[in-house]
């Protein structure tokens, strides 16, 4: 925050004058620590006030190759200070990898990211202790870099259907990969087309003359000197995205490419010399980095959400249109009850996600833990919390970073705004790691089976018995909550419902469940909204907090939780008990009683609230969200940068547009 000193708009500073709550408590509180924060900040200025890592000019005007070259130069530097780091290796990896120091740095995308995200993972849960000993020093040294390829041109969520395969040679002991047709190529994964040299390859395994199904083999792709793809790999990248431009997505094609034996990663399932498959305790136990990887993207929104609900919410307070009050001075546009409203749902729910998000990443160690000594009881639980939370977070979270940029007018269409790097970012998880509605329909199938068969994990445990509470409308905090659980129970009644109707009409299972998707993907979506308002509301209760933080944390978690119950108002339909009648009861008190009250009340602390994510400029990378609302000299001096300023007349007007002038048509 370099301009504090210098200047800071009016309105921003009388935002800032008396806030009732510590700042620093909530940045802690996100941080996890007193300490975490101190180290966090330590970090950012290592990293951030290194002159080589700053761009020399908006990344926008490079050619496609051009910004690959120098994310990737950034990429590699920042590798390089890792060894020196104050905070150690694995934390600065950390925050290079997320959402806010990463991409401070590396605008386009972070061309190393899947080898840390998904290929070292990879060798780690899938790779036998000798597999580990031989790689994973390698890959943390970046002797050699890694991604993961599973997706293929013809199939992404199919993985029964991936073509690729690894037929099994009991002559030489090797496997041979090869591309059967030209769907079987793998299309999309990350830092594949130009970084990689290594992957993690996910192909249909043949061994004496029956197939396996997918599994995980290590690839050399490249040679390590030449950078030369091998003979037998076709690779290249994919070219230009909606966003994420330098993660270098990328081609692969295998023709006849032999393997030893041993680059099959064998900690779940083996193939021994003679050709002999032994199978894993559990065949899903070969997805398990997709399962990370759907927990760590949770984070990873929320951290991009928070960007854009800061940038918005600082925009709010500088910007002035209209008029509130005839003949008064404009209003500034955060005033408006509309902007309230657009505003405060996505700066509550940056807390709901992380909360719930901590929930997860702390069932995932545990889960974990337990997978490593053989006991697989919690893996349905995190499997269908994973995909819940994932699916979640990446579609709303996507939704109000539009929303974000739609509150900020026509500046928030502009690329130096940043809302259409954290919009591409995040909308990019809603297809990765699994398809949104595909997961959904993951989520449900753990629903139904939990509901039919009376037994489940923690996070299903409401379904089991009888749906216990209050059946009067109550407008408590708890009475909400419940609410949300009879919606979620209800809805996954409806469900079966359909599906056992189906049945009755004849219809087979898989038919049966295709026609009921729609009243499945509602449970699916009702069952993880009822996770996220639970871990808010349970959150407020323990932990110690001081009363002005408290309050206005339960005052954004009552208002998320009613701002969803609105949204959503439409499904209590789906729910039997809820009669017309009652639901406009409820519509009405929530929203008159509640709801607008709740805007109103958190109005005054928004800048406050955003300040205390502290999110340094540089994170923004937005002249709309700058700590100092020096708005409108920033987005001038943005223009400057543009190449078509840098003359009075392109060359263009005299080669097409004088001619034409001239011309008679
Ligand atoms: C010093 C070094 C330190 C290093 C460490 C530091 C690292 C830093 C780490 C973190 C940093 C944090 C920041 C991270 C930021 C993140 C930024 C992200 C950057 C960009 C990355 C993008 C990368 C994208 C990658 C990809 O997209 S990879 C490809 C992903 N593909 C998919 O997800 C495919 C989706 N499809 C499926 O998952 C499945 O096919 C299916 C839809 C689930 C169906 O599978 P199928 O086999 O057909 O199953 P069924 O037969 O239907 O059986 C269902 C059955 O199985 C159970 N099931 C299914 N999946 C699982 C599972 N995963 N686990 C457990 N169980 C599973 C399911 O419940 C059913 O069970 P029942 O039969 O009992 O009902
Ligand atoms: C930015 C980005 C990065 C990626 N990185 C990687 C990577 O590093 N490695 C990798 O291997 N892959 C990667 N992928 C690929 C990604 O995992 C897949 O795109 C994703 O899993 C979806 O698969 P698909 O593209 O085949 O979509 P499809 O499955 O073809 O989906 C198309 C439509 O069909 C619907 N559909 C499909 N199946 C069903 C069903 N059973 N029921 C109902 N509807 C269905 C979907 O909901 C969707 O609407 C990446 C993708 C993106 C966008």
């Amino acid at each position: 925050m370099s301009q504090k000193e210098t200047y800071e708009n009016p309105d921003l500073k009388k935002e800032r004058q008396n806030c009732p709550f510590n700042k620093e408590e909530i940045t802690n509180l996100l941080d996890g620590g007193k300490e975490k924060t101190a180290e966090r900040k330590q970090l950012e200025n290592y990293i951030l006030s290194d002159e080589q890592l700053k761009d020399a000019v908006p990344m926008e005007y490079l050619s496609h190759a051009d910004k690959y070259a120098e994310e990737l130069r950034k990429a590699c530097l920042l590798m390089h200070k890792l060894e020196n780091s104050p905070a150690g290796q694995v934390p600065t990896l950390r925050a290079l990898m997320g959402a806010g120091l990463g991409s401070a740095v590396l605008k386009e995308g972070n061309p190393l990211a899947l080898h840390y995200v998904m290929f070292i993972p990879a060798l780690m849960g899938q790779g036998t202790i000798d597999q580990q000993a031989k790689w994973l020093a390698k890959a943390y040294n970046l002797n050699i870099i890694g991604t993961y390829a599973q997706t293929e041109l013809g199939h992404g969520t199919f993985l029964r259907g991936l073509e690729t395969t690894a037929t099994y040679d009991p002559n030489t002991q090797e496997f041979v990969l090869e591309s059967p047709s030209l769907t079987a190529y793998k299309w999309w994964p990350g830092s594949l087309g130009k970084t990689a040299n290594y992957a993690v390859v996910m192909a249909q395994l043949y061994t004496k003359g029956k197939c396996e199904g997918t599994h995980p083999f290590m690839v050399q792709l490249r040679d390590e000197e030449t950078h030369e793809p091998l003979p037998g790999i076709v690779i290249g990248e994919i070219g230009p995205k909606l966003g994420m431009n330098t993660n270098d997505n990328g081609y692969l094609g295998f023709e006849k490419f032999r393997i030893p034996r041993d680059q099959l990663l064998m900690k779940h399932s083996q193939v021994l010399e003679d050709g002999t498959y032994v199978k894993p305790t559990n065949s899903k136990l070969s997805y398990a980095t997709m399962v990370f990887v759907r927990v760590v993207v949770c984070q990873d929104v929320t951290t991009n959400l928070r960007k854009a609900v800061t940038i918005a919410t600082r925009y709010s307070c500088v910007r002035r249109q209209s008029e509130l009050k005839p003949g008064d001075r404009e209003p500034q546009v955060m005033d408006y009850q509309a902007q309230q409203n657009k505003l405060l749902p996505p700066l509550a729910a940056t807390f709901a996600f992380q909360l719930a998000s901590d929930h997860l990443w702390n069932l995932y160690n545990t889960a974990n833990n337990n997978i490593e000594q053989g006991d697989l009881e919690l893996l349905p639980d995190l499997h269908g919390l994973s995909c819940a939370l994932k699916a979640l977070c990446s579609s709303e979270g996507a939704n109000f970073v539009e929303v974000c940029r739609q509150s900020c007018g026509g500046h928030g269409y502009m690329a130096c705004s940043n809302f259409p790097r954290i919009y591409g970012q995040v909308t990019a998880a809603e297809t990765y790691e699994g398809e949104n509605t595909v997961l959904w329909l993951q989520v449900a199938r753990y629903l139904v089976k939990t509901r039919k068969e009376q037994t489940g994990g923690l996070s299903v445990k409401y379904l089991i018995g009888e749906e216990k509470g209050p059946k009067t409308v109550d407008t408590t905090l708890e009475g909400i909550v419940h609410l949300y659980r009879r919606t979620a129970v209800g809805l996954v009644d409806v469900a079966i419902a359909e599906l056992e109707k189906s049945g009755r009409k004849g219809e087979a299972p898989h038919d049966a469940w295709n026609h009921a998707a729609v009243y499945l993907i509602k449970a699916a979506q009702a069952h993880a909204r009822l996770f996220v308002v639970e871990s808010f509301v349970n959150s407020l209760k323990v932990g110690n907090l001081s009363a002005p933080v408290r309050t206005v944390l339960s005052q954004l978690c009552e208002l998320f939780i009613i701002y969803w119950l609105l949204e959503r108002s439409g499904e209590l339909f789906f729910v039997r008990q809820f009669i017309k009648k009652r639901l406009v009861t409820v519509e009405f008190q929530v929203r008159t009683l509640l709801y607008v009250k709740l805007l109103a009340a958190i109005r005054p602390q928004a800048v406050n609230l955003v300040d205390s994510f502290d999110l340094r400029d540089e994170i923004l990378a937005s002249p709309l969200g700058c700590w100092d609302g020096n708005v409108y000299q920033r987005l001038f001096d943005e223009a400057a940068k543009s190449p078509l300023n840098q003359s009075s007349v392109h060359e263009s007007f005299h080669k097409y547009l004088k001619p034409l002038l001239k011309s008679n048509l």
